[in-house]
């Protein structure tokens, strides 16, 4: 059976919890989803400088679940932090929950809308939309204004404040589908989906299926070219884990 490696980037370990919850809601009976995180880095992912923190986190789990012979990774971060690093270490596909959830919005819509978290990471999911090539799929990009971990505080306004702008972005943007942009909005998308009769993706459980779908048609991360294991080099210092 295969067995998949989810990788919250951050290192808050209710939201790890959270995204697990939606990944093995999504994943098949026979997939085994083994949550983890980075052992060091940032609490939560809400700018450029966070992501590159979190991008060495990504690898360390990603090396060591090669090691533990996992079938494939998914990034569950919405900037899909280090996701070609990761697939230059990997043997099998390394999806990012913000690329899954975009594609799969494309392919149940003629244009979708993002909901996230802080103003500041909008630029983020802009520039993932260029690399994807969906720049002209994304009919408007929103953000809810509170921190990512307001999700993760009990008190239930961040998942309001999602679902307030949901019903805002169907209302005004000419949107078919909406893609909830923060692994920590991973169990909402169901919910959501039946309250607004339109697709509210969730990249986590896309991931899941994207990594499911993959291994089962025998496709892994091309090792030909410019994703094959990185030039042999020592790395020394407090990465030396990373060799
Ligand atoms: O950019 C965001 O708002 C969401 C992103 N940050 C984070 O810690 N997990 C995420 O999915």
């Amino acid at each position: 059976s295969l067995c998949i490696q989810v990788i919250n980037p951050n290192t808050t370990q209710a939201m790890t919890e959270t995204i697990a919850r939606a990944a093995r809601e999504a994943a098949s009976p026979a997939t085994e989803i083994i949550a983890v995180s980075p052992t060091q880095g940032v609490p939560s992912i809400e700018g450029h400088a966070d992501e590159a923190i979190a991008a060495l986190g990504v690898l360390e789990q990603v090396k060591r679940g090669r090691e533990q012979g996992v079938h494939g990774h998914v990034i569950a971060c919405f900037g899909d932090p280090g996701l070609l690093a990761a697939r230059e270490l990997a043997s099998g596909p390394v999806i990012g929950i913000a690329e899954a959830a975009m594609h799969m919005a494309t392919m149940v819509a003629t244009r979708f809308s993002v909901v996230t978290t802080l103003p500041r990471t909008l630029i983020i999911a802009r520039h993932l939309l260029q690399q994807y090539g969906f720049t002209h799929h994304c009919a408007a990009l929103h953000a809810i204004d509170l921190p990512v971990l307001a999700l993760e505080d009990g008190s239930g306004l961040a998942q309001e404040k999602v679902r307030s702008r949901c019903l805002q972005a169907q209302r005004e943007d000419g949107c078919g589908a909406i893609v909830l942009g923060c692994g920590g909005m991973a169990t909402l998308a169901r919910d959501l989906t039946r309250e607004l009769g339109m697709p509210v993706i969730d990249g986590v459980g896309a991931a899941v299926k994207i990594v499911e779908s993959l291994v089962s048609l025998g496709l892994g991360t091309s090792k030909y070219g410019d994703l094959a294991f990185p030039c042999e080099k020592k790395i020394t210092g407090a990465l030396q884990h990373l060799n």
